[in-house]
């Protein structure tokens, strides 16, 4: 008799395998690869930036108090005592009705407390020496760049688990991060089972098909932030994929098995769990694509069972697999983002189990719509290609028209969300659906 597994909730299913959520260690990489990494310190500013009080115009550093008085009529002259660029430092203090010729990013003199810009001032001889002619007043403080304007001493730039973009990358420079601490990927390993699965340099054969997963799998992996490690497509053996698991999952953080996790008799994974002495946290959940989703855990570590069917595959991973490699990562946000959007066509087929329509989202004067792409089938690849979002459309009784609220899950975003906003937003979209 085939086994009758009992569908757990979505949100029961992501909270049993959150509670096996682990972070990993720090590790120290050189800056130019640590784009896309997580940050694994919090950023402490060691000192004010800019370091130093400094010129933001090419012009002259001059006193304030010189200047009291001078006008179109009555032009004050300033001599002119030397000459800075970005990057040198006058070593003197300037006196009395004297100024500092300045560039651009030079520190401001000792004894001045302004800069003019080349623009207003004349530059003149007298008494064979250079000078400046200055038809103004200058206020103290006018045209400086203060130490400290930009970032205080102390200050926490950015926080551990923060997702280093090239804006953070300036700030790592600008406190001389040659090396960067970030969160060490986790080694995701990825086996694909499947009698029916060709190489992808081979030819099609009869009942045969190309190994799709494996390389999504492998992108997913990467988009997430870990680090896919491949071990390849076997047939549907017992023996075999029992070894290859165990072998796999000595030398990995997390690992993901794609095929063979349903009812059929060449499914092996749950036989191999079995083998395994791995606790089993579930294996049907109450939702489409992807009820056959199983998750595994063995002394703490994660086996996920990812459905064989494409579509069903990917939706497995990103609810599931993706939000324990971003807290491995230290993210404040694991969860992908959810949004509320318009549903930009019908969705008629009601279904019991909530739904994850890979959809397209976009803008439409000023609103968000989510519109659905492709055959919305798990055994579907070719919309995997358009998808930007999944829509949620909880289960029920009923269809879906366009035009009507929806939840939508960001696939491309970094920003994230908690575990308590990720549920939440699903339980107002239900309110929404029934009393709508
Ligand atoms: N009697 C029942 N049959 C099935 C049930 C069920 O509840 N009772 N569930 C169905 C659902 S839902 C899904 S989803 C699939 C899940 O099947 P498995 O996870 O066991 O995967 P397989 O049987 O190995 O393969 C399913 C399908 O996917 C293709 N596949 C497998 N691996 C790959 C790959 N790496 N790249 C591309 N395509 C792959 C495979 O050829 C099959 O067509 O079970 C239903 N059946
Ligand atoms: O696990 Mo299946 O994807 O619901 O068709
Ligand atoms: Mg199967």
């Amino acid at each position: 008799m085939v086994e009758i597994r009992k569908p757990i909730k979505v949100n029961e299913a992501i909270s049993r395998v959150f509670e096996f959520s682990i972070a990993g260690e720090v590790e120290h990489v050189p800056i130019e690869q640590s784009y896309g990494r997580f940050l694994g310190e919090d950023l402490i500013a060691d000192h004010p930036v800019p370091p130093f009080d400094r010129s933001p115009y090419d012009g002259f550093a001059v006193r304030s108090v010189d200047t009291v008085g001078g006008s179109r009529t009555n032009p004050i002259y300033l001599q002119v005592v030397g000459e800075i660029g970005a990057g040198s430092v006058f070593s003197n203090t300037v006196q009395e009705n004297e100024a500092v010729r300045i560039m651009t990013g030079a520190q401001i003199p000792e004894g001045c407390d302004a800069v003019v810009m080349l623009e207003v001032v004349k530059e003149v001889w007298m008494d064979n020496k250079p000078h400046i002619e200055l038809k103004r007043e200058v206020r103290e403080n006018d045209n400086i760049s203060f130490a400290g304007e930009d970032t205080k001493k102390g200050a926490i730039l950015t926080k551990k688990g923060t997702y280093i973009n090239p804006g953070v990358a300036a700030v790592l420079a600008t406190f001389g991060y040659k090396q960067v601490p970030v969160s060490r990927k986790p080694k995701v390993g990825i086996i694909a089972t499947g009698s029916e699965l060709l190489e992808l340099d081979e030819a099609l054969q009869p009942g045969k098909i190309r190994n799709s997963n494996a390389y999504m799998i492998y992108s997913q992996v990467m988009r997430a932030g870990g680090e896919p490690i491949y071990y390849g497509q076997f047939s549907d053996d017992l023996d075999t994929c029992f070894q290859q698991v165990q072998e796999a999952f000595r030398k990995v953080d997390i690992l993901i098995t794609t095929g063979g996790v349903s009812v059929g008799d060449y499914d092996f994974l749950p036989a191999i769990y079995e083998r395994l002495s791995a606790n089993v946290l579930f294996n049907k959940i109450a939702m489409r694509p992807g009820s056959v989703t199983t998750v595994a855990e063995k002394n703490g570590k994660l086996l996920f069972g990812l459905s064989g069917n494409p579509s069903a595959c990917y939706v497995g991973f990103e609810l599931f697999t993706r939000p324990i490699i971003r807290t491995y990562l230290h993210a404040f946000h694991p969860f992908l983002k959810k949004e509320k959007a318009i549903l930009g066509s019908d969705f008629k087929k009601a279904n019991p189990f909530d739904r994850f329509v890979r959809g397209h989202l976009s803008f439409q004067e000023g609103k968000l719509v989510a519109t659905p792409v492709g055959l919305d089938k798990s055994n579907v690849v070719s919309s995997l290609a358009e998808a930007n979002i999944l829509i949620l459309l909880p289960g029920g009784t009923r269809g879906y028209e366009q035009g009507m609220e929806v939840a939508v899950i960001l696939l491309e975003d970094q920003e994230g969300t908690t575990l308590d906003n990720f549920v939440q937003t699903e339980i107002n979209s239900r309110r929404s659906q029934r009393h709508g």
